[in-house]
């Protein structure tokens, strides 16, 4: 027994028909963080969530939740864990307020530990309370989903892919409510293709290919592990073609007079760079430099493991 939120170890999973989807992960989630699960489609990630949602069975390795054993304590695993999935399912026939009681009711809450008004609110639904749920946009719908995940109160929340079509403006109000839960003390795991939103929002990512895991990292410690620098360089007169120099990973034009220059930054700094842009016969009349970030990280990776 680990005091990770959740822990896994040399998961694996075959599918019936022969696919190997997890090829023996080991990670832990420590409690109290909002831990990112990325990777590209069909690494793995759903597969992996739905072992801990119980909807999907491994055939090999252990899960703990919460200190609890997947295989041994199975009750106490899952009220330790709220997910909310990928697909929008729900009872159209039913309210927000009913939707959210019946869950309760699944998992044993009583009536008077229900906290559905409460739930609503936290989601800015109290005004469709009583509305069916098949009237509800697809972004209600979705803030529905992360409070029936809640209404049992689980240390742990997963959000497989939350805000995939969603809009801008909900995203953020998704975010907001994912970060007051944190604060109150929650675990999140999330999985996302929203690089930026998992930079901004995790402490801790995890990248999965090919059903292995091939980064495991604090957010910052992974943004740091990008080696390529962009630097865009606009110059005093007007190019057709750009310079090129040996410390150019590569460059663009952007324009007529900017140009975008792609460095390793193991190799050579930004002078080095800049020398060789006036080396090249060009006056240099403005420079901004842009840090790497996790979606360079994320792409060398995934390219160097395919
Ligand atoms: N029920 C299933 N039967 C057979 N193969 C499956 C099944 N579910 C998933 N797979 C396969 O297992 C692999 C992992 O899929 P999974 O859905 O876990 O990936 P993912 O990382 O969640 O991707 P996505 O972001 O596209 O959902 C894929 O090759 C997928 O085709």
């Amino acid at each position: 027994m680990t005091d990770a939120a959740i822990s896994l170890r040399d998961l694996s999973k075959t599918y019936a028909g022969g696919k190997q989807a997890l090829r023996g992960i080991s990670l832990d989630v420590p409690r109290g963080q909002i831990f990112g699960l990325l990777g590209p489609n069909g690494a793995g990630k759903s597969t992996t969530i739905n072992i801990l949602a119980g909807m999907v069975n491994k055939t090999g390795g252990t899960a703990e939740i919460w200190g609890f054993d997947l295989d041994r304590d199975p009750r106490n695993a899952k009220a330790s864990i709220g997910i909310v999935p990928q697909e929008i399912l729900f009872d159209p026939f039913f309210t927000p307020f009913e939707t959210l009681e019946n869950q309760a009711g699944l998992y044993g809450v009583p009536k008077a530990k229900r906290r559905s008004d409460a739930l609503l609110a936290a989601v800015h639904l109290t005004d469709k309370r009583d509305a069916y749920a098949r009237s509800l946009s697809g972004g209600m719908k979705r803030r529905l989903l992360v409070a029936k995940a809640m209404v049992h109160s689980p240390p742990v929340l997963v959000l497989d892919e939350p805000t995939a079509g969603v809009d801008v403006e909900l995203r953020q109000q998704l975010w907001a409510y994912v970060r007051e839960l944190n604060q109150r003390g929650v675990t999140v795991v999330l999985t996302t293709h929203y690089l930026e939103e998992a930079e901004e929002l995790c402490d801790r990512i995890a990248i999965i290919n090919h059903g292995q895991v091939i980064a495991n990292e604090p957010t910052r410690a992974l943004v740091g592990m990008a080696s390529e620098k962009v630097v865009e360089v606009t110059v005093d007169r007007d190019l057709t073609v750009p310079p090129a120099a040996p410390c150019f990973e590569k460059i663009e034009l952007k324009g007529e007079r900017t140009i975008v220059i792609t460095y390793d930054k193991r190799r050579v700094n930004a002078g080095e760079v800049l020398a060789a842009v006036t080396e090249a016969g060009l006056g240099i009349v403005d420079v901004s430099t842009r840090e790497a970030d996790l979606e360079d990280v994320f792409l060398n990776l995934t390219r160097a493991a395919a």
